[in-house]
């Protein structure tokens, strides 16, 4: 049973078209990797995913058309680990990964036991447990985006979205996420994180899709994706291409010559 189809899914920003007929579904057990340059539109499609950005086309979220659910249906269906780390509220970490448990309980209701223990994991799973009283606008950059992954792990969701979740991450934390992320594909859910760092999505993704100018121009495995033309094509980087374990090694090394540069 597919947990996300996409069908024909186009928006606008500004008067300017920004997704152009994006089709393509999510299987249970998928850590997908949304790739693309600065301004391709992968934000843009997270947010029509979840309804925040105004698009046409069809969405099914498993079974349910998401024209037609309500926001606990949809919150209970995904997660979103947004762009933007901005925490306006001096809450502790604690009641803010709570806040993931929301979309299971009637407005300030008290937290269950089946609560508790997912914001207990959650925390824990992504290292917060620890400054769990302190107050969110006081954390690092790092910090806070861990707090605010760990929001959406409490949500427990079968599937997950994340826009740029490794940014500002330290080298171990970036790993201890792609990590967890795979797992939670291997456990059956999925994930679909936008990623800049090819690194990274070749290494932990089953699966990439490169959006270029609002299209998406490849989907497959990170070998079919990761080529050198593309990377020539849609990045404008010559790379540095490795294998280790049987998983591929990217590596941007430099600009190619304009004039070498055909856009798909
Ligand atoms: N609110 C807005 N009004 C007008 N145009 C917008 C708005 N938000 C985004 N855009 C434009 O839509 C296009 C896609 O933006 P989007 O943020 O989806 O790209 P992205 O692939 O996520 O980029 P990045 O990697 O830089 O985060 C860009 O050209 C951007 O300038």
């Amino acid at each position: 049973m597919m947990l996300l189809d996409v069908q024909g899914l186009t928006a606008s920003l500004g008067g300017r078209p920004v997704l152009k007929g994006v089709s393509f579904s999510v299987m249970p057990g998928e850590f997908i990797g949304l790739i693309g340059p600065n301004g391709a539109g992968k934000s843009t499609l997270l947010r029509a995913l979840l309804g925040l950005t105004p698009a046409e086309g069809a969405v099914a979220l498993g079974a349910l058309d998401a024209a037609h659910v309500t926001a606990k249906e949809r919150a209970r269906h995904m997660a979103y680990v947004a762009q933007e780390r901005e925490i306006a509220w001096a809450v502790p970490v604690e009641m803010l990964v709570g806040l993931g448990r929301s979309p299971y309980r009637p407005s300030f209701a008290s937290l269950g036991l089946a609560d508790r223990n997912a914001i207990e994991a959650a925390m824990r799973k992504m290292e917060v447990d620890s400054f769990r009283e302190r107050a969110t606008t006081e954390l690092s950059g790092g910090e806070k985006a861990r707090v605010l992954i760990a929001r959406a792990l409490a949500q427990e969701t079968p599937l997950l979205l994340a826009d740029e979740p490794t940014a500002g991450l330290d080298p171990s934390h970036q790993i201890t996420l792609m990590r967890l992320f795979a797992d939670l594909a291997a456990g059956g859910r999925s994930v679909v994180a936008s990623l800049h760092d090819l690194g990274l999505a070749a290494r932990w993704c089953t699966r990439l899709l490169l959006i270029d100018g609002g299209k998406i121009v490849a989907d497959g495995t990170p070998d079919e994706v990761l080529t050198a033309r593309t990377l020539r094509d849609v990045y404008g980087v010559e790379a540095f291409f490795g294998e280790n374990s049987g998983r591929l090694v990217v590596q941007a090394l430099d600009l190619v010559a304009a004039d070498t540069r055909a856009r798909p």
